[in-house]
């Protein structure tokens, strides 16, 4: 203060659009300055700062509405050519901050504010206009260690990204090296799920602060009631960086002492976006236990490093669909769609795999064939639907009375195949006849009740598949020519 008493004039130009905040700006700062002009258009201001020299030129962008209207604040602030001005920006418009800030250095406050936190943030510009060298030294040591901050996480970013492979993983490791920031207590990353559903996916809490708590719950987050005033939420809905430099100015009291009570003193949230002007994906959230007065460079970073993660969870989800397709594609392209059994083609597969397994083991290994009885007069009677359910209905029998271990395939029509695994010749037969049992039993909805035969057969100690098939087929005709609902042994 000492500085800035020994100066005789000390010029101010206090733009705002209402009368009123001329009038408070007035009564809380007026003392700071030995001539302070209160203006209310943007063309006065501009009028002004030309026609002498201002210390100290003060945005208040309550009144201004649009980004338009930004494009006259931008060209007065670029007018300014470095000299001191501070902007006093509505929370809802914190986005406004960097791009204001690449039109010239400048401070900003977020706005409302307390009359204290006014003198002080008016105190601490003029001070960087008396001693102009001194300010420029602490800049540089400020930039060189937001350097130092900025590639730390840098690099823990791009390594927790490299772990596309799992969306879950990955976006706890973003998290994880968010943290790595100085004074950050708490990080969070939501994301939009189908639907509209915005999940929170990932937090890291240094602060035991639970976001899920707070908002209680972790999806359909744009319902909540906090919605149009928490940060992460709000850069969803309103697409845009969201700054709160004190959780009260979101104006809600509950909100702000639950911040408090976990020391948070500053919240920065970035809309996730995997290109630009593209739809908004999610939010990443950064939580600070102090206020931290960030330059253009550094809300630059993290629009870059919100641009990052974007890309990993869109790289993350193209990997999941991927995975899931290929999921779809390996169900599609081995399983019979009306049945659920496996298709002769992997029921095959599955046969030589266990053959040869059987064999290299010396295990025994039993297959088990059967075809549904006179199966055409039940389409022929009930018709196609009818029967298909009841083929269905089969499958599904049989298959809750396999092991785990226990393939069924569909082989053709109505004939199936079972390959029981560490099973021998007895064991199959008497799983033959419980099977043949079970299905006599089954009611069908439609008609009625169907039986099946049955060929039971243990694979050779030397067999192949084709063998091994071939006696099954010549039993299954004996079992049908023996009057069909029985079970016949391929003897080798
Ligand atoms: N509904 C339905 N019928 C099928 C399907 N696949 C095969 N079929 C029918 O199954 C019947 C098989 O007839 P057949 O081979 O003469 O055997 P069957 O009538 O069961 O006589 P046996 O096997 O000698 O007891 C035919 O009518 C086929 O159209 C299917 O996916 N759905």
């Amino acid at each position: 203060m000492a500085d800035l008493d020994s100066r005789k004039d000390i010029v101010g130009v206090f733009l705002t659009t209402t009368g009123e905040r001329r009038a408070e700006f007035q009564a809380c700062c007026g003392e700071q300055f030995s001539r302070l002009l209160l203006v209310d258009n943007i063309d006065a201001a501009t009028v002004a700062v030309g026609r002498q020299k201002v210390d100290l030129l003060v945005l208040d962008l309550s009144g201004f509405s649009s980004m338009g209207e930004m494009a006259g604040i931008g060209a007065l602030i670029r007018s300014r050519a470095g000299a001191p001005t501070l902007l006093l920006c509505p929370y809802v418009s914190s986005a406004w901050i960097p791009e204001l800030m690449a039109c010239g250095p400048l401070q900003y406050r977020i706005c409302p504010m307390l009359n204290d936190e006014l003198q002080m943030a008016v105190e601490q510009c003029l001070s960087t206009s008396v001693n102009p060298a001194a300010a420029a030294q602490q800049t540089l040591l400020d930039k060189e260690k937001e350097l130092r901050d900025l590639l730390t996480i840098q690099r823990s970013l791009q390594r927790a990204l490299s772990s596309v492979d799992d969306i879950a993983t990955m976006s706890a490791q973003v998290c994880l090296a968010l943290c790595s920031f100085p004074g950050v207590r708490h990080t969070a990353l939501l994301h939009m799920k189908e639907r509209g559903d915005l999940q929170l996916v990932a937090q890291e809490s240094r602060n035991h602060l639970d976001l899920s708590r707070l908002l209680e719950r972790r999806d359909r987050l744009l319902q909540v009631p906090l919605s149009d005033i928490f940060p992460p939420l709000l850069a969803v809905s309103g697409g845009e960086l969201v700054l709160l430099d004190a959780p009260e100015k979101a104006g809600d009291p509950e909100l702000a002492l639950s911040l408090h009570d976990r020391e948070v003193r500053m919240v920065l949230a970035l809309p996730l976006r995997s290109e630009a002007g593209g739809p908004v994906q999610g939010s990443v959230c950064l939580m600070f236990d102090r206020h931290i007065q960030f330059s253009r460079e550094q809300f630059a970073c993290f629009t870059s490093l919100a641009q990052f993660i974007s890309f990993g969870l869109g790289m993350s989800e193209l990997k999941h669909q991927n995975d899931a397709l290929a999921g779809q594609l390996l169900q599609i392209s081995t399983i019979d769609a009306l049945t659920g059994a496996v298709n002769r083609r992997r029921g095959e597969d599955i046969l030589e795999t266990e053959i040869r397994r059987a064999r290299r083991y010396a295990l025994p290994l039993a297959l088990i064939t059967f075809d549904i009885d006179n199966f055409r007069s039940v389409n022929d009677l009930y018709g196609y639907p009818i029967g298909d359910q009841a083929l269905r209905i089969v499958a599904e029998t049989v298959q809750a009375r396999l092991r785990g271990s226990d393939t069924l395939a569909r082989m053709r029509g109505e004939e199936f195949m079972v390959v029981a695994t560490h099973t021998c010749a007895i064991d199959a037969l008497k799983l033959a006849e419980k099977l043949r049992e079970t299905i006599a039993e089954t009611t069908l909805p439609g008609c009625e009740m169907v039986t099946i035969s049955l060929a039971v057969a243990q694979v050779g100690l030397d067999e192949g598949a084709i063998s091994v098939l071939d006696r099954l087929d010549a039993a299954l005709h004996r079992a049908k020519r023996a009057g069909r609902n029985c079970v016949e042994l391929a003897m080798q």
